[in-house]
């Protein structure tokens, strides 16, 4: 069975969600919280005997921290707890939960302790959660630098603090968690931006709540469940005009390895044939390492093929421009990267065109194209990736994929998802061109649009995630490297798929 998609809430549905189930809910919300945050700390500390330490704030994320503590203390086990706030201050249920923690014979150190001599054996940061509401500094600062350098398993209960849930920026200073029990739902700022360096493995906990029945998610992760019946057997009886064309166009004078690259992971994920239009005039007139690409002109290898991605080393002149034109004002369903993100954003022309088009359009921008469309900075673009994926396919009326680390992607409906696979090895010149030939491959073999976006992020990340598995990376991984492991990852799904 393929793992279905988890949904993903933003902070405001959460609270929506809570505030919907708190009344009715017994046990209590943070009873649960932090009987589930025990739950996954015995399963982190089954080699480690000996006493964990819990860093308590002043809000509910600390009260779930004082529950989790006492069932440790009730389970026998050694547990410090520090809180440096007033207790007459803490919100209603913290409070309970820390008087509870007291009765039950807890103390509460005021300051940080220093480590036993064999170490802790888990820290936990019950410091901020999604109340987080400004940067960190001060003494809170110092803690969670303090619990930074401290060499043993932490864990972060919700959200690692110091990190937005809406966003994955860091406010001030975050704590780096190796393990994240996250309640209720997944938070987009987990999954993108600085979140998955904090995060470490992480873990939803739904507290026995149907979020979804309180509030519909507005996003999803993706997973191969929401594209996996794409991967049918082929039947015995096929021809490569089965499996389409996929038409790549770029490839001006000094760039024709980006359409190529972008070819070649065309051909791997399974295109029937590959045309590779390129610009330069004296561009080759055949690919020796891939003789299987047709190389044309550019101009030739518009009228081919159901779906044109163009872009890949395309250059911004004249002609590059009067080509982005013919390809917009085409009937095929288009996919714009590189150089035709950055010809659109600064040619209202053809963003009206683009926005007047029936056949869909996928935008691939990375956060510096991002920024150049919505003429922001990249920094303005990645303190919200989120809204700016969204404003994005709003204002061209298109599916967006904004690159990344949790890659975005946005439907022009308003619809969302967070990708999470790939690794730093991605970080290298060439890889988003093998985006945009998996894009153009899944297109070509027909796959709806949806799916074949999710699939090509989902598969590019993957591919790189096993190459990283084999020691290919994070350094000096190549995104010509990328094609021969989309194909062995395809491969093994469609023979996954014939065991259902
Ligand atoms: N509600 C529920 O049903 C459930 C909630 N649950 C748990 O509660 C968490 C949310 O709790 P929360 O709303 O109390 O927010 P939380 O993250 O503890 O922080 C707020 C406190 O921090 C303070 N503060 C903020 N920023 C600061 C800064 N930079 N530097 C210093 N202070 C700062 C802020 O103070 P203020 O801004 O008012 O001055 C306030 O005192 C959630 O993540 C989950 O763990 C679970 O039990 C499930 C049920
Ligand atoms: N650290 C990372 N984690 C996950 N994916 C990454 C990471 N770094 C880069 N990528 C992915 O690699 C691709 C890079 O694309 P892009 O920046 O357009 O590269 P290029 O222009 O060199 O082809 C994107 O799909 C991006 O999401
Ligand atoms: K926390």
């Amino acid at each position: 069975m393929l793992q279905p998609s988890q949904p993903i809430y933003t902070v405001a549905g959460i609270r929506t969600i809570e505030t919907a189930a708190m009344p009715s809910a017994k046990p209590p919300l943070m009873e649960r919280a932090g009987r589930a945050s025990a739950e996954e700390a015995v399963r982190l500390m089954i080699d480690r005997p000996g006493a964990l330490l819990i860093a308590c704030g002043p809000g509910n994320n600390g009260g779930d921290g004082f529950v989790m503590a006492r069932h440790f203390l009730q389970a026998g086990r050694k547990v410090v707890v520090a809180f440096s706030g007033d207790t007459a201050k803490l919100p209603g249920d913290a409070k309970k939960s820390w008087e509870a923690w007291r009765d039950a014979g807890g103390e509460t150190l005021s300051d940080l302790p220093s480590a036993p001599p064999e170490g802790w054996a888990l820290v936990v940061d019950a410091l901020f959660g999604i109340g987080l509401q400004r940067p960190i500094n001060g003494r809170y600062a110092d803690w969670i630098r303090a619990l930074n350098a401290l060499p043993c398993p932490r864990m972060s209960i919700d959200v690692p603090s110091g990190l937005c849930a809406d966003t994955g920026r860091v406010l001030g200073v975050a704590f780096k968690a190796t393990h994240t029990v996250t309640f209720i739902a997944l938070k987009p700022g987990l999954l993108t931006l600085d979140g998955p360096d904090h995060c470490g493995e992480l873990v939803v906990k739904r507290l026995d709540l149907d979020a979804n029945s309180y509030l519909p998610a507005p996003g999803w992760e993706v997973r191969p469940a929401l594209f996996g019946d794409q991967f049918a057997p082929r039947r015995l009886n096929s021809h490569k005009g089965l499996f389409g064309d996929a038409v790549i166009i770029g490839g001006a004078p000094g760039m024709c390895g980006a359409p190529l690259l972008s070819g070649r992971a065309a051909l791997r994920a399974g295109a029937g044939r590959v045309f590779v239009g390129l610009l330069d005039p004296r561009a080759p007139v055949v690919d020796l390492i891939q003789p299987e690409l047709m190389l044309r002109p550019a101009e030739d290898a518009l009228s081919e093929g159901q779906a044109i991605a163009i872009g890949p080393g395309l250059g911004r002149d004249e002609a590059a421009s009067a080509l982005l034109h013919r390809a917009v004002a085409s009937k095929h369903t288009l996919v714009l990267d590189a150089d035709a993100l950055n010809l659109l954003a600064t040619d209202d022309t053809l963003a009206g065109a683009l926005t007047r088009r029936h056949a869909p359009v996928v935008l691939t921008p990375h956060p510096a194209e991002a920024a150049r469309l919505l003429k922001a900075l990249p920094d303005e673009i990645q303190a919200n990736r989120l809204d700016a994926a969204l404003k994005l396919a709003q204002r061209f009326d298109a599916h967006v994929i904004l690159k990344g680390n949790g890659s975005l992607i946005a439907h022009p409906d308003g619809r969302w998802l967070i990708n999470r696979s790939g690794n730093p090895g991605m970080s290298a010149a060439g890889m988003g061109d093998v985006l945009t030939g998996l894009l153009a491959a899944l297109l070509a073999q027909r796959w709806p649009i949806e799916a074949a976006i999710l699939g090509a992020v989902h598969l590019h990340g993957a591919a790189a995630d096993l190459l990283l598995a084999k020691g290919i990376g994070p350094i000096g991984m190549g995104a010509s490297e990328l094609p021969d492991a989309v194909r062995m990852l395809m491969n093994q799904w469609v023979a996954q798929h014939q065991h259902y």
